[in-house]
């Protein structure tokens, strides 16, 4: 196929924007349509590229991803938003291609499409197959523990680390965390769980934590592995495989740069504990690499095309 489709990126100079653009220069069926650095915050400039591109992909904060969403309607331009904007709104596709057997064919048709969040596609991941087989029930109430690098703050977290090594730090313990909604929304959830993340001394990878007590691992893995058997980019580890090179250590680091994510059962059969965890790169499967999937599946390409860095 020698059709190029051309895509623009809202907010190309950040975090997500830069890898997306990494991913995307070396694509063979997309041709990026970039912004001159002083235009890149004027609205007339951007709802051009917007009205040019087959997809603008916004890589904004929300406020500013709002915005162009308006922006983009105006010229009835079709979007990809990589924010926490819209992740449970309607009239949006949430990008997690592999939440059920229909996802991907409503990414393709849709206009606008929300990228999940890196912790958000972790925990729903591990929660939509079992709530919706029954195994866990919509309204236990559940804890749900994380760990990310720091790219995972956007620039002036990046900075802030970069500078001044900042160290471990726990946080969402207002109960508020932004990712919440879309946990709760996409993981059939009808309980808020609590959600407390923690950011590492490191740049990027994640671990997302879902203990559970008086239950059985065992079932929860045959679900799992049942549910995405031939999905390219999740793995589901056998019960209780740690990574021969590292155990007893679980590393948040093994996936970087890559748009996969691996799903870990581990349990405890007499005492009936079991943790499921989900590891992912928080700018890959998380993020850009997501986007990228979610793009290619928008456009009709193969979905694996430049989705690794
Ligand atoms: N980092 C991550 O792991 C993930 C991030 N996301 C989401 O992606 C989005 C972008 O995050 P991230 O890349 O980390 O953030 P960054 O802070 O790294 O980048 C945001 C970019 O947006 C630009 N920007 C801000 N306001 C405007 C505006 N009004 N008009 C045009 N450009 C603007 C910024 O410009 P300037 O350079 O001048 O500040 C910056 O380049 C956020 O919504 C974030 O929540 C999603 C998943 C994971
Ligand atoms: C370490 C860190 O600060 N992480 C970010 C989440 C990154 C992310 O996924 O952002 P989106 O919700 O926009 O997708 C946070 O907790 O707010």
């Amino acid at each position: 196929m020698s059709q190029k489709y051309r895509v623009f990126i809202d907010g190309q100079a950040g975090t997500t924007g830069l890898q997306i653009q990494q991913r995307l220069a070396r694509h063979p069926h997309i041709e990026l349509l970039s912004i001159d650095d002083a235009q890149r915050k004027e609205a007339s400039a951007r709802q051009a590229l917007m009205k040019q591109a087959d997809v603008t992909i916004l890589c904004l904060p929300d406020a500013a991803a709002r915005e162009a969403v308006a922006l983009a309607d105006e010229v009835g331009a079709r979007v990809l938003d990589a924010s926490s904007a819209h992740r449970v709104q309607d009239g949006w596709v949430y990008g997690l291609p592999e939440l059920d057997a229909g996802q991907r064919e409503k990414i393709r048709q849709a206009s606008h499409v929300s990228n999940p969040g890196c912790y958000a596609t972790g925990a729903i991941a591990l929660l939509a197959p079992l709530t919706r087989a029954g195994l866990l029930a919509a309204d236990r109430p559940l804890a749900i523990n994380a760990v990310s690098g720091y790219s995972g703050g956007g620039k002036a977290m990046i900075e802030k680390y970069q500078q001044q090594g900042t160290g471990f730090a726990a946080y969402g313990l207002g109960f508020d965390h932004k990712h919440l909604k879309e946990m709760q929304a996409w993981g059939g959830l009808s309980t808020r769980p609590i959600f407390q993340p923690g950011v590492g001394d490191y740049a990027q990878g994640m671990l997302v934590f879902i203990p559970l007590n008086d239950t059985d691992g065992e079932p929860l893995q045959r679900e799992l592995a049942a549910f995405y058997a031939g999905q390219q980019f999740i793995q589901v580890r056998e019960l209780n495989n740690l990574d021969g090179d590292t155990a007893p250590y679980l590393l948040p680091e093994a996936l970087n740069n890559s748009n996969n994510m691996e799903l870990f059962v581990f349990t405890h059969p007499q005492q009936r504990q079991t943790i499921l965890v989900a590891r992912l790169d928080n700018l890959g499967k998380g993020a850009s690499g997501a986007a990228v999937q979610n793009l290619n599946i928008m456009l009709g390409l193969a979905e694996e095309t430049c989705v690794n860095l």
